[in-house]
């Protein structure tokens, strides 16, 4: 093929970058970003720092090496930058004072992980978050002689048995000091925000007499550091996504609600404005009925990013919610209660920092036409967006390939936004073969994010169809909670309707028709093909079979008695009745199942039943399995098995195609 004519490959995730993060100076004349790479040799991820000067619009690599650089952070005058940085054996809170020479350490720990901080507001103290191991060390490195469990929530992906030891908050002086602890709690600190004058920090930790079977009822406290004294504020019970305070010393402002006890997602977080005088709790984006979760899932954007609401000024508030595939940015007005957009496109914020006087804010930025860059919104006379980034673009100008067209395709009571990914050199006249993808969650959505996966199969000639069906997060509370207690309907039907709008067009082979998903959509591929023979092919990934072993086993399962009001051991036909392996008799579609080994959301128990009941009945089954990998596989997986399963896939629908 000619230069022109490369299409995406698997490979091609080596070849993008992946910028995060974007902190711009006070002054806002620089905005310092974390980009993440890929050390081929090593199949490892790194990051650095990158610094792009907003003016000249140079970007300076800021740091180097084989580590992770995270979390940027500006005092207010702009002279002093603090970062984290992890390398295999040690967690530092790095400082740059006045951007020269090499970074000096503030706290360097290697019986730790450093998480979070943030100035106070005078710049003098710097809070963090640490979470201590139970052992340091070699012994880290391990198998303990025995575990000895004694909590519910003991378990979780991507990090293996849980440290008993919580994460805790620390402050420590800004020019160097001792670390100073501040909390000691039983579960973890899991946000924190200085007050407006510095003479406090607001946390929030769960302290519930039973936290892990009421993870989502978190509790904020106000640490006064001249009293030395924790104080609850009262709240009625709900989750907390993160707490802020207001610059006036009013308010205290947090994400969360105020129904305990549903499912994950399937009720927005709302921004709370908390009165601290008279304890008055008014929410400020009821009316949008969106959540303020970022739950736009992509391959290369990040997903469930924490963005905390920032004061543009002393009565403006600037925010993000998730919503019709994107995720706009809005200003709320605290005397007026006016919400004005800002960005309302087909765009996903997934971040953003401002400037001292609120009127350039940087952005990180992902839509479907380019891989996620850093992009600069400047509110002086008038409003103006513009990249500042381009760091995809070399790879971009290599590739041919096309961008996404949305449709809006009704199904029972609802309308399903959804995309079409044609190949490159699409031919109306000629029927391609279709590939559905069913995203995870279910309290997620798929949206305007440029999709590495869905760009391989297009590029394998695939018309791809991705949509969100009733269940998704991102149009509201009703819609996100109709699969409440039934899961695989109205979904079902919603995307039996999406591939039925899909064929009318003329451009697909209905003979030629494949499923795939993962997770909830591991699920919901299951369920199709055990509800349905029109598919030629599917492959279920991460998926969920059992729902009653998946409760017991998976590191959250129990949070399954919120979305169907009762447990397995008392109500065995409600989950028998749900769990896509009660109808495996009616599966005859071909089926690859790929899970990982180590994935502890949804174990790979519920794979093997699945492989073990269709191949006893000598159905068309393959299993794949991937040692060392946990439920994040497809984005942050080791690079060479994110492209073995991507290739694995191709392989499985070319075979039958
Ligand atoms: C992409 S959303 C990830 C968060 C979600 N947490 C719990 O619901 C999740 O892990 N969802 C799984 C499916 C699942 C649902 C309920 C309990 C455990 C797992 C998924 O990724 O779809």
């Amino acid at each position: 093929m000619s230069k022109q004519e490369k299409y995406v490959s698997p490979e091609d995730i080596y070849d993008l970058q992946f910028p995060s993060d974007p902190q711009i100076s006070p002054d806002g004349k620089k905005v310092i970003f974390v980009k993440k790479w890929i050390h081929k040799k090593e199949q490892k991820y790194y990051s650095n720092l990158y610094s792009v000067d907003t003016v000249r619009g140079t970007v300076v690599q800021f740091t180097r090496g084989e580590q992770k650089d995270i979390k940027p952070r500006w005092n207010r005058n702009g002279k002093q930058l603090l970062f984290i940085r992890s390398t295999q054996n040690k967690s530092e809170l790095l400082s740059f004072y006045g951007g020269l020479g090499e970074p000096m350490p503030l706290i360097s720990l290697e019986d730790g992980d450093i998480q979070d901080l943030a100035f106070s507001p005078d710049d003098k103290w710097v809070a963090v978050l640490i979470q201590k191991y139970d052992v340091s060390g070699e012994d880290r490195k391990k198998e303990p002689l025995k575990r000895d469990i004694d909590r519910l929530f003991y378990r979780l992906d991507g990090e293996g048995f849980r440290q008993k030891r919580a994460v805790q908050l620390f402050i420590v002086k800004s020019r160097g000091g001792r670390l100073i602890p501040i909390t000691d709690v039983p579960r973890d600190v899991t946000d924190f925000a200085w007050n407006h004058d510095g003479t406090g920090i607001y946390y929030v930790t769960n302290d519930h007499e039973d936290p892990d079977r009421h993870m989502d009822e978190e509790s904020i406290f106000f640490y006064s550091l001249k009293e030395k004294r924790h104080v609850r504020i009262e709240k009625p019970a709900g989750p907390i996504g993160w707490v802020q305070a207001d610059p006036e010393g009013k308010y205290l402002y947090f994400a969360g609600h105020f129904k305990p006890g549903h499912s994950w997602g399937a009720v927005n977080s709302e921004i709370q404005q908390l009165h601290l005088e008279t304890g008055e709790i008014h929410s400020l984006t009821a009316s949008l009925d969106r959540t303020t979760d970022m739950v736009t899932l992509g391959d290369i954007t990040p997903s469930f990013v924490k963005q905390k609401a920032l004061f543009q000024t002393s009565e403006d508030l600037l925010f993000t919610v998730s919503s019709e595939g994107a995720n706009p940015l809005f200003k709320f007005n605290i005397l007026s209660g006016e919400i004005t957009p800002l960005l309302d496109g087909p765009e996903c914020v997934v971040s953003f920092s401002m400037s001292r006087d609120g009127k350039n804010i940087a952005v990180h930025l992902a839509q479907m036409e380019r891989p996620d860059e850093i992009w600069l919104l400047e509110l002086n006379s008038e409003k103006h967006f513009r990249r500042i980034t381009f760091l995809n673009d070399e790879y971009m100008s290599s590739i041919s390939c096309n961008v996404p067209e949305e449709y809006h395709i009704p199904s029972d009571n609802a309308v399903i936004q959804s995309w079409v990914l044609k190949p490159p050199g699409f031919n109306s006249k000629k029927k391609y073969p279709l590939l559905l993808q069913i995203h995870g969650g279910p309290r997620a959505q798929y949206g305007y994010t440029w999709f590495h996966e869905m760009q391989v199969f297009a590029a394998a000639g695939f018309v791809v169809l991705y949509t969100n069906p009733q269940g998704s997060q991102g149009y509201g509370h009703a819609f996100a909670d109709a699969i409440t207690g039934k899961w695989a309907e109205p979904a079902m039907n919603d995307l039996m309707a999406a591939v039925d709008y899909i064929l009318e067009l003329g451009f697909v082979d209905p003979e030629q028709c494949f499923v795939t998903g993962g997770s909830y959509g591991g699920y919901m591929t299951n369920w199709v093909i055990s509800h349905t023979n029109r598919f030629k092919g599917a492959v279920t990934q991460r998926s969920i079979c059992d729902l009653s072993s998946f409760f017991g086993t998976s590191d959250t399962g129990w949070d399954l008695e919120a979305d169907f009001h009762d447990v397995p051991w008392k109500n065995p036909e409600l989950y028998k009745k749900w769990s896509p392996i009660t109808y495996a008799d009616q599966i005859d579609t071909p089926l690859c199942i790929i899970h990982s080994e180590n994935d502890l959301r949804c174990p790979v128990e519920q794979a093997e039943q699945l492989f073990v009941r269709l191949k006893y009945d000598k159905k068309p089954v393959r299993l794949v399995l991937f040692p060392e990998e946990s439920h994040g596989l497809s984005r942050g997986g080791r690079p060479d098995r994110r492209v073995e399963r991507l290739k694995l896939m191709l392989e499985e629908f070319r075979v039958k195609s």
